[in-house]
């Protein structure tokens, strides 16, 4: 049921993925899912690219060693654990997300698009019994040194994915009650 799908779903981090590789057609099957999100003016702004095999290490070289230059203090820990994530992942998406070139909304709308195709890309992961999360470091900034990005693009985070074995914890929410408000 969707509703036990979406309780279900959790973060699952690369130092708890093993190593299964996930098949092409997996990895598409979660893209053709993200590509359903909602999108106002149809403007469809997610934009995803794929790394696996030897670009995966190459993304974890680039992100280390642009934190070991933009750091005043950097951590050797630290250095290592972003350079090995993505090799921990089977996979791993970079969220982008394009802007419409005659930006007829604004970009919110576009990035909460982008959020709800990353959401059924998440929810599908956990169907298919595979662990995802996205991650957002600062260095995300720096991506037009790693890809090209396009006019107006920007890249929102990564998508670690992987198999793992180990179940996680139950999620936890604060109950919805003290978030609401109802008007009569
Ligand atoms: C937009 C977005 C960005 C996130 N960025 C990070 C991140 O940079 N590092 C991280 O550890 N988790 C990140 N997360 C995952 C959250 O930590 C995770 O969803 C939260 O702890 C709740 O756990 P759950 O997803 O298992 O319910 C991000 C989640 C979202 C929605």
């Amino acid at each position: 049921m969707i509703f036990d799908l979406i309780k279900n779903r959790r973060a699952i981090f690369p130092a708890q993925y093993n190593d299964k590789p996930i098949a092409k057609e997996e990895i598409e099957k979660i893209l053709e899912a993200a590509n359903w999100a909602p999108t106002h003016r149809k403007t469809e702004p997610w934009r995803f690219k794929v790394l696996t095999g030897a670009s995966k290490e190459s993304l974890g070289y680039f992100l280390a060693e642009k934190y070991q230059e933009t750091n005043p203090k950097p951590k050797q820990l630290k250095f290592r654990k972003i350079r090995d994530k993505p090799k921990q992942s089977a996979a791993v998406i970079a969220i982008c997300m394009q802007r419409d070139p005659e930006e007829r909304l604004p970009e919110w709308e576009e990035i909460a698009a982008t959020a709800m195709a990353v959401q059924n890309m998440w929810l599908c992961c956990t169907e298919l019994k595979i662990g995802a999360y996205w991650s957002s470091p600062s260095l995300i900034q720096y991506m037009d040194e790693f890809f090209p990005l396009g006019e107006g693009e920007k890249c929102l985070g990564f998508f670690y994915m992987g198999y793992y074995d180990e179940e996680p914890e139950p999620g936890m929410r604060r109950p919805v009650d003290e978030k609401t408000v109802w008007l009569k």
